[in-house]
Parts: C-alpha cells; sequence; structure tokens
C-alpha cells in the first residue's frame, strides 16, 4: 500500500509548466492539483451536458435507450434521489444505464467513454453563454503551445489543439494501473472531476532519467502517492508524472479515516496531441497501456491503425464483431491486450461489421 504524502505548496513553475494558480497544491512537482476548480454551478451545468451528450442518440446503442426508458417509465417520481443538493444528483442509478464492461485495452471497467468533437455541445455552448464560460475555463487548463495559430471564429469547441473525452463511471466502475498511449497523445494530461469522489493512485515504474524533457525540478517526488479527486477539482499531470508514473482510479478507498468512492463519477479529460498529429482524426475511445501487457506490441499495433486512419471507434467494433458469441461480463473484462490484437488483425473486415457505431463521425 502506498505511502501518501503530505500537501506541500506547489513548486516553482518551470518553463516547463504551464501556468496555474498559487493556491495549487500537490505531492508531486508534476502534478497540479486545483481541489475548487469549478463553481459549483459550473459543475452541475457540466455534469447536465456532459450526460446529455453521453445519453444522445447518437451515442447510444437502442438496448441502451430502451434500458433507460423503461427504468425512467418505472419510477415516474424519481427526482435525484433522497439528497437532490449532492453532487451525483443528477446520476440515474446504476441499474438505468447500459455499461461498458470492460475497456478493449483492458484498463477500465463498468463505464461509458465518449471523444467530444467540435459542434456536439450543441446551441447552449455559443459563445457567450455559461456552458461556453465553464467549458472555457476547463479548456484553459491546457492552453495551447504559445506557437499555435490564433483561433478562427467562431473558436471550436473544444480547441483544436486538444482532445477531450468524456468518462462516466458507475458506481462500482474503476480504472487500473495504466500509462495514457503515448503514440495517441501528447506529454500533458489534464483531468475535471464531476459527480462522486474517487481516490486516484500513482506509482513509479520507470525512472525518467536525465533527459532534456524532464525539467529536473520536476523529477522528485514520491514512487506512490495518491490523491484525493472531489467533484468540481481538476488536476493536471505532465512529465515525468505522465510517462514515468502509472495512474488508476480506485473504486474504493480510505482517505483520511472515511471511504471514499463506490458512486458514479463523469471526469473531462483532456489531452493535447502527439507534435505532428495535428491532421490525424483523435481516437474515439482513449487507449491506454495495462501494466503487465505486451506494450511494446500494442504500441507497434496502434501505430499501424493510426497510419490506417482507423479508429478505437473501429477497432471496438471489431472486436465486438470477432466475439461469437459476445463474451460473458466476466470474460470480457478480463479479455488479455494480445488477444484482442491477434482477434482484430484477423478480422478481414473493417466496413462488414458496424453493428454498434456508438457516435456519428464527421466527414
Ligand atoms: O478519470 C480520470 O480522472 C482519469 C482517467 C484516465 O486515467 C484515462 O482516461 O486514461
Ligand atoms: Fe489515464
Amino acid at each position: 500500500m502506498g505511502t501518501r504524502a503530505p500537501l506541500r505548496p506547489l513548486n516553482a513553475l518551470t518553463k516547463h509548466c504551464r501556468c496555474y494558480s498559487a493556491r495549487a497544491t500537490s505531492p508531486h512537482p508534476a502534478l497540479v492539483t486545483l481541489p475548487s476548480f469549478l463553481s459549483a454551478s459550473e459543475h452541475d451545468l457540466l455534469l447536465e451536458h456532459s450526460l446529455r451528450l453521453l445519453d444522445s442518440p447518437a451515442r447510444t446503442t437502442a438496448a441502451a435507450r430502451k434500458k433507460r426508458r423503461e427504468w425512467v417509465k418505472a419510477h415516474p417520481g424519481w427526482d435525484g434521489g433522497a439528497a437532490p443538493a449532492a453532487r451525483t444528483a443528477r446520476f440515474l442509478p446504476d441499474e438505468a444505464t447500459l455499461w461498458e464492461e470492460g475497456h478493449f485495452d483492458g484498463v477500465i471497467k463498468l463505464y461509458r467513454e465518449m471523444l467530444v468533437r467540435d459542434g456536439q455541445w450543441g446551441d447552449e455552448a455559443r459563445e457567450g453563454t455559461p456552458l461556453a464560460a465553464a467549458l472555457d475555463k476547463v479548456y484553459s487548463l491546457l492552453p495551447p503551445p504559445s506557437s499555435s495559430p490564433p483561433s478562427p471564429s467562431p473558436r471550436p469547441s473544444p480547441p483544436s489543439h486538444l482532445i477531450l473525452h468524456l468518462l462516466h463511471l458507475s458506481s462500482r466502475g474503476s480504472i487500473a494501473p495504466h500509462v495514457d498511449n503515448l503514440d495517441a497523445f501528447g506529454r500533458t494530461i489534464a483531468g475535471v472531476s464531476l459527480g462522486g469522489e474517487r481516490v486516484m493512485r500513482f506509482k513509479r515504474v520507470s525512472d525518467p532519467g536525465n533527459g532534456d524533457d524532464v525539467d529536473p525540478a520536476m523529477r522528485d517526488g514520491p514512487s506512490e502517492f495518491e490523491v484525493l479527486l472531489e467533484p468540481g477539482s481538476a488536476y493536471v499531470q505532465s512529465e515525468p508524472l505522465r510517462t514515468h508514473y502509472t495512474h488508476e482510479v480506485l473504486e474504493t478507498a480510505t482517505w483520511d479515516g472515511r471511504q471514499v468512492g463506490g458512486t458514479q463519477r463523469l471526469s473531462l479529460m483532456l489531452r493535447d496531441r502527439v507534435p505532428g498529429d495535428g491532421q490525424k482524426p483523435p481516437l474515439a475511445a482513449a487507449p491506454r497501456v495495462a501494466r503487465g501487457e505486451d506494450s511494446e506490441r500494442f504500441r507497434k499495433q496502434f501505430s499501424s491503425f493510426l497510419e490506417d486512419d482507423i479508429s478505437s471507434e473501429d477497432i471496438e467494433d471489431m472486436y465486438r464483431c470477432v466475439q461469437e458469441p459476445p463474451p460473458s461480463p466476466s470474460s470480457s473484462s478480463s479479455y488479455p491486450l494480445h488477444e484482442l490484437v491477434d482477434a482484430v488483425t484477423a478480422s478481414s473486415s473493417l466496413s462488414s461489421c458496424r453493428p454498434t457505431v456508438m457516435e456519428a463521425r464527421p466527414n
């Protein structure tokens, strides 16, 4: 079990860091934590609109819509549960939602995820609205590199230099230790937490060394530590944390003597693009590299998918396609990555198997 580093003021920010509030505190110099990043109304607005996107017809299957419809019909008086003031009040109970049992890369269980593209937030996010202001605040966690050309008007949402995913964990959902895929994403990862509290654990798995890309001031830090992800908080992980530590989100944990977790949580995940990859379409589902998996093989396989313009959504479709019959919940959540890669590689046709396209894609 990891030690919990005492919170201490964030070290002086260096040239490799973007600038964040001086109120930030963190157990590691390469992690910025912003405990009260959002106001209560920003939190509620972002949660409401994120759930609306995840529940939208373009994003859900007929089975998921039926499940939700039937639950709502059976509970006509449902008003967010017994504690409407709670940050989790906007979630329907777990049983009203069709959760993914396990992510195709084997890291996440009992979740929903989507990539948000420009235009998907809809009219309520046009400039000048409260939603646009709340989103701008979120996007400010990962500002564009100073070399970026000025944004066109109206500005895209999310801005074109970053990739935005929504990740909704069920009460029993969790994220196993992993490093976000280095071929798919850049060097900085930011997360904004909505809904239930969870604990996030970081563990060092390799030595950052003395390479040019890691500022010496960022290298020191505990080899293992945890942070509390409260609703409305944000965090930003940069190097060496992003590459040399795994991160995980626990289903439940003890924090300051109390039980944390076991409730639904939704995160807005921001990642910068791999330099030079500006023209490539982002992956619909964020790939992660699980600890203990054959990450080199996965990396090679993913590079070829990226070159062929095959998104992870396609891969997930193929994964579902090659399962005959569909996997049972227990087998799908622990489906070994190498078998998936084999199965996907063996699948001869992309276009003949699209039974579960989850999201409308622009041309
Ligand atoms: O939900 C979070 O804050 C972390 C998510 C994560 O690690 C991922 O999507 O790779
Ligand atoms: Fe991650």
